[in-house]
């Protein structure tokens, strides 16, 4: 596992970008998996300001979400699709129909969840997935007891899960108690896999990431299984390596 250790989260975004930027001008047809979060805005706006400086072009790349909740409309400001289009999408040159997000707002979840294990299989998995770090050791919203060989599936989500992003809604209430989520498998298919981390919060989990013993109780850490990943953190987010 390679560790890329930046100065701040603004140094992590742009290096995150620049990453991408190049895998995107590498490839004829890429393939991206993107995640949301507070963590990865800073990388979307290094996209963009690279989409504005013609040093990058999304027209030929098609994009998988890892995970949105169920029960939400893709036009509520908490849905991860509203997420990717106010972040990300509708400031590229990405057509929509390349873009894919899980359709939280289903009547029929566990439809989808197949349906979009086979979108992302037939599209040859993703060339490079970004991921976040959950501090329960989550990727995607696989909470700890997720089994290593999940494709796309529901989740309830963890209480401490839904806590930390309480932030987004108005009450803890509020917070979906279900998921759809790109399982551990569809994950580690990736090509290559890029986690981004920031802020002293996330120390110790980067650390169990990292040093930890692999176990589904730590999901992130069947990570230490795959050839091709690359955590770009923060000082903080770093210091406790060693
Ligand atoms: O980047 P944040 O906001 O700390 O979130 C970390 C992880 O938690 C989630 O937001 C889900 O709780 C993921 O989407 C993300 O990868």
């Amino acid at each position: 596992m390679e560790i890329l250790k930046c100065k701040d989260y603004a140094d992590m975004s742009e290096k995150a970008a620049e990453l991408i930027v190049n895998t995107i001008n590498g490839l004829q047809k890429p393939v991206l998996g993107l995640a949301t979060g507070s963590t990865p805005e800073g990388l979307y706006r290094n996209l963009i300001k690279a989409y504005k400086k013609n040093a990058v072009s999304f027209v030929n790349a098609t994009t998988f979400n890892l995970d949105e909740y169920v029960g939400l409309r893709e036009d509520d400001p908490n849905s991860y699709k509203y997420y990717m289009r106010e972040k990300l999408f509708d400031a590229v040159d990405i057509s929509v129909e390349h873009t894919h997000v899980p359709n939280g707002d289903t009547g029929n979840p566990e439809e989808e969840c197949v349906r979009y294990e086979k979108q992302i299989r037939d599209a040859g998995y993703a060339d490079l997935q970004v991921l976040g770090l959950g501090l329960n050791g989550h990727i995607g919203f696989n909470e700890p007891g997720s089994s290593f060989d999940t494709k796309t599936h529901t989740v309830d989500l963890d209480l401490s899960t839904r806590k930390a992003n309480a932030r987004f809604f108005d009450s803890l209430e509020q917070v979906p108690e279900q998921a759809i989520t790109m399982g551990i498998s569809t994950i580690m298919h990736g090509e290559k896999i890029v986690l981004l981390v920031s802020g002293i919060n996330k120390a110790d989990a980067v650390k169990k990431l990292v040093h930890g013993e692999i176990t589904e109780e730590f999901p992130a850490s069947v990570l230490q299984q795959h050839g091709n990943v690359i955590v770009i953190g923060d000082e903080a987010a770093l210091s406790k390596l060693g």
